[in-house]
């Protein structure tokens, strides 16, 4: 695991630690909670030190009361996974308003996502820590203080925070959102404090060599069931699974598509600051982490996309067809990701896409990420192929299914999900996966050609999901090797026909793509 010193707390590599600013040891601890849990005034910086994000006596941005004076980033990461936890919030979408509420920027802005996203991947290590140090199970532990000992937890063993600030913010934060627990908290933390990280491991993990996936899921806080359907798609090998684990608590880059005919990826790198993608001719990878409000983006010449979604959608325009080649199908669409980039090849090629997508909501998010495209959205059930006059049977050349999944492949960016998804999820999923791609084979021509994507690498949702579908639909398939559709020369794409991507791999999310066609 890593280690206290070899980790900027900012998770930005090659800066100061952003952390370290906020390494404040609160003299005056006097400020008592109230109502609604947000924090009172007083001055808890009693050294004259204030934090970068202190602005004690301004307004606050909606003209409410005076702030508080506050840790602001810590405040801010406190409320965020507050919201996970008791209002099932993602991270990913309250994060953003809260730190915009805060008027939180730059540094600070970096050192709330850092403890906000990094508390919640290691939420599973640091439960079994604080359960330990506590003696007694974190379940029992008041909501609130829970989750600031979460983040002080987190601070301690992840960040270079100095272990007396780590404490006594966190403190500070307990006194603010569950007041009389402070003594209890600084005990529990002084506890923590007592081990790094590896020993906290070596004291609670079961061997590895008696019991690997109980190892794997504490050393690198991931369900166990997680660890196990990721060591069954990698073959079994607890190498690769350790190196996919250590990936997904990592900050993911984010990854632009420069869209085909409108864009050019060396030269949007260039205008964005960014590099070419390893693999997909379409992909930028962003230096600087959040895309902003970038002129390609907002001009429609670019998406955020990751590299293995560009990847899977260019290989189903690639996948040799013969005869007509213009009527393509998106059936699983929203929010329009690989709409975006199948529609813009679609332009290029004199093609035109079909795009379905079952929720309103994300069927007017597919017509505003295709906008002046050759795209015609459909607000429509995908499994009413046959049945719905847009949806013809044997009509279209080219078919994606990029079904709704468990999302296990991208666990990296969501950094909630792998606590909130449940092996109960799989049937319900599996059969709707099933019937969409069947859906798709009896929408496809003869000769045409379907891509299944999931980003997911579970077995029961890849393999088991396309066998079953192909062996009940009734129509007449052969697997293509998905393999000479992706770029030459990629590494570790495996036997074929079918290709699984891995984050720890190729830097992707962890995309599944099999490639039928009818005959
Ligand atoms: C994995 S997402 C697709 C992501 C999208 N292709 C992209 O690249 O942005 C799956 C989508 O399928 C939609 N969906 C679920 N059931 C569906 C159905 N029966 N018919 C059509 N769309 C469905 C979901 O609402 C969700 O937007």
């Amino acid at each position: 695991m890593t280690g206290r010193d070899d980790r900027p707390a900012g998770g930005v590599r090659g800066e100061r630690p952003v952390g370290e600013r906020h390494g404040f040891r609160p003299a005056d601890a006097s400020s008592a909670g109230r109502p609604g849990g947000r924090p009172a005034g007083g001055d808890r910086f009693g050294r004259g030190e204030r934090p970068t994000g202190d602005r004690r006596g301004e307004r606050t941005p909606r003209g409410g009361p005076r702030r508080p004076a506050v840790d602001l980033p810590r405040y801010a990461a406190y409320q965020a996974v507050a919201a996970v936890h008791r209002d099932d919030a993602y991270a990913n979408l309250v994060l953003p308003s809260i730190l915009r509420e805060e008027g939180l920027v730059g540094r600070d802005a970096a050192f709330a996502t850092e403890l906000t996203y990094g508390t919640l991947r290691h939420l599973g290590t640091l439960d079994a820590i604080l359960t330990a140090a506590a003696g007694r199970d974190v379940q029992r532990i008041d909501p609130p203080v829970r989750d600031a000992l979460r983040i002080g937890a987190y601070q301690l063993l992840h960040t270079r925070v100095p272990a007396h600030a780590a404490v006594s913010s966190t403190v500070d934060l307990v006194r603010t959102v569950g007041p009389g627990a402070t003594g209890f908290a600084n005990a529990v933390l002084r506890e923590v404090a007592g081990r790094d990280s590896e020993a906290w491991v070596a004291h609670l993990a079961p061997p590895m060599e008696t019991d690997p996936t109980g190892h794997l899921a504490l050393a690198y806080s991931h369900p166990q069931w997680i660890v196990r359907s990721f060591t069954e798609a990698l073959g079994g090998d607890l190498g690769e699974t350790t190196r996919l684990l250590i990936e997904n608590n990592e900050r993911p880059p984010v990854h632009l598509c420069a869209r085909p005919g409108l864009a050019d990826a060396v030269e949007l790198a260039d205008e964005v600051g960014g590099v070419p993608g390893a693999f997909s001719p379409y992909a930028v990878y962003l230096a600087g982490g959040a895309p902003g409000d970038l002129p390609a983006l907002a001009e429609g010449r670019a998406h955020v996309q990751d590299e293995g979604s560009q990847l899977v959608a260019d290989a189903l325009a690639a996948a040799p067809v013969e005869g007509p080649d213009g009527s393509w199908l998106d059936l699983c669409a929203g929010p329009g990701g690989k709409s975006g980039l199948l529609g813009a090849l679609a332009a290029r090629r004199g093609a035109r896409l079909t795009a379905v997508e079952v929720a309103e909501h994300r069927a007017r998010l597919v017509e505003q990420a295709t906008r002046g495209l050759p795209v015609t959205v459909l607000n429509t059930d995908g499994r009413s192929v046959g049945r719905d006059p847009s949806l013809p049977e044997a009509h279209f050349d080219r078919v994606l299914v990029d079904a709704p999944c468990t999302g296990l492949g991208s666990l990296r960016r969501r950094p909630e999900s792998r606590w909130r998804r449940q092996p109960s999820d799989l049937p319900p999923l599996t059969r709707l996966q099933r019937e969409l791609l069947a859906a798709a084979l009896r929408a496809v021509r003869p000769g045409g050609v379907v891509a299944y994507v999931t980003c997911s690498p579970h077995t029961v949702e890849t393999h088991v999901t396309v066998t079953e579908a192909a062996r009940r639909c009734g129509v007449p398939v052969d697997f293509v090797d998905a393999r000479p559709l992706l770029p030459a020369g990629m590494p570790g794409l495996g036997d074929g026909p079918t290709v699984q991507l891995w984050p720890h791999r190729h830097g992707t999310d962890a995309m599944f793509l099999a490639v039928l066609r009818r005959t």
